[in-house]
């Protein structure tokens, strides 16, 4: 079990070094398995538990890989890839496991798909997926706990998505990439880190046109080869380290090439919270009160329902009451209740959350139910009075890297425990 102790009320000072996004080394992964012959270099892989997770389930059907961790490099030889079988005790454990199956399906035929994990965060369908490799002219047979899916090969289809699914997308790709003839996907993704997974296919030798634009247009070619490509940097990572350093009121230099915040910055701007760019740094920081805000999360460009659980944090410390609406997942306000052990005022109404700031926080024993919501609570440690035991760390782990360490050498007081329990 692993466990995070923070001690608030130290203010971040120093340059933060931001990770490589989880979100777009996921798909990457999948995406080197697609390639038959030759070695992939992944460069600026963060190394977070869902990176290993990656790891186990490529060795698992085949792949050889090498995690170099202190280069944040994995070189991937997926030429020997021959089990169709994604196995439950490794896929349940993150949600990337779900990018592994166009790979199976070209290179194999099939997939058998034990189970696909990730945060909890209520319905999480996969219908977009299965719905889009039968218009490929795949056989899916969905049991109870097995998803099968089979196709002697794929052929190009037009394809709609309901809503603009990031992995759903992403799967669709790759299942046009070496799918015969034209896949058409309506309504895709636009999310920065869809378009990284589109460059590095593109190195690859796929022929992929329309990303950002909601229409994404994809003609098969034969084969994909290995490539060597550059993860870009987690926005994620660097909206939490923009938020402590906000929250403790101390300051920090951003470091991770061609960093764009987007939206959180503009509101973390209203808030009252100061960004400049200085050439390739971003540096953050707030002297004042914090404002209230409002947030409605949506697909990109809107505000990512990813950096929602610690903007909550955020807004408990803001002077007013802020207003979150959340758009994207029926269940994700289970920080509400821990936040407000810690003495946070915050009010839950279906899909919209209130949170009356400024509350003193206090530290309490509180438990990270996801990735995003554990961070959250790792920022309400830091501006708490007192110490926060954040139980359940292991869901940090799964999306940021070092965490702790990072955090000290900027000045924080924190540290990770494993324990029996
Ligand atoms: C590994 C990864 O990249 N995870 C990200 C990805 O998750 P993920 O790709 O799972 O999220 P989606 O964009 O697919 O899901 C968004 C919404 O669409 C619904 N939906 C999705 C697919 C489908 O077939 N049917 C359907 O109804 C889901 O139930 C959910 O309500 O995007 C989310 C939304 O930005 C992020 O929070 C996750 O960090
Ligand atoms: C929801 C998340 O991740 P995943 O899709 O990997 O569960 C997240 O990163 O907040």
């Amino acid at each position: 079990m692993v466990r995070y102790r923070v001690r608030g009320g130290n203010a971040l000072r120093g340059t933060a070094f931001i990770q490589g996004a989880k979100n777009a080394v996921l798909p990457m992964i999948g995406a080197a398995l697609l390639a038959a012959k030759g070695r992939t270099v992944l460069r600026n892989v963060p190394i977070i538990e869902d990176v290993r997770r990656a790891v186990e389930l490529a060795e698992s059907v085949g792949a050889y890989v090498e995690l170099h961790e202190s280069e944040r490099t994995l070189v991937i030889d997926a030429s020997r890839v021959s089990s169709p079988v994604l196995p439950a005790e490794i896929a349940r454990r993150f949600r990337g496991s779900v990018l592994f199956t166009p790979a199976l399906l070209h290179r194999l035929g099939e997939a058998v798909v034990e189970g696909v994990g990730g945060c909890n965060l209520g319905s999480r369908n996969l219908d977009f997926h299965y719905l889009g490799y039968k218009r490929l002219g795949a056989i899916v047979d969905e049991g109870e706990t097995v998803i099968h899916v089979k196709a002697a090969g794929l052929t190009g289809a037009t394809l709609y998505l309901d809503t603009p699914s990031h992995t759903g997308t992403e799967n669709l790709i790759m299942a046009g990439a070496l799918a015969k003839g034209t896949t058409v996907i309506e309504n895709a993704a636009l999310e920065p880190e869809v378009l990284d997974v589109i460059d590095m296919l593109t190195k690859m030798g796929a022929r992929i046109s329309g990303g950002g634009t909601g229409f994404i247009t994809v003609e098969g070619v034969e084969e994909l080869h290995a490539v060597e490509h550059t993860v870009m940097p987690d926005r994620l990572d660097a909206g939490v380290f923009a938020m402590a350093a906000a929250i403790t009121g101390g300051e920090l230099s951003l470091v991770g090439t061609g960093l764009d915040l987007g939206v959180v910055r503009y509101k973390l701007e209203q808030m009252g919270v100061e960004f400049h760019r200085q050439g390739a740094v971003l540096h953050v920081g707030c002297e004042g009160p914090l404002r209230p805000i409002n947030i409605i999360t949506d697909t990109y460009p809107g505000f990512a329902t990813d950096l929602q659980s610690p903007m909550m944090t955020v807004a408990a410390l803001a002077d007013g009451t802020s207003y979150i609406h959340e758009r994207i997942f029926d269940g994700r306000f289970a920080l509400a209740g821990e936040l407000n052990k810690m003495g946070a005022n915050v009010e839950v109404d279906g899909s919209r959350a209130i949170v009356r700031g400024r509350t003193p926080l206090t530290g309490a024993q509180v438990t990270a139910h996801d990735l995003r919501s554990g961070i959250a609570l790792v920022l309400a440690g830091l501006a708490a009075e007192g110490e926060t035991v954040i139980d359940s760390g292991y869901l940090i782990d799964r999306g940021h890297a070092h965490l702790a360490a990072r955090m000290r050498a900027l000045g924080a007081d924190i540290t990770r425990e494993i324990s029996e329990h």
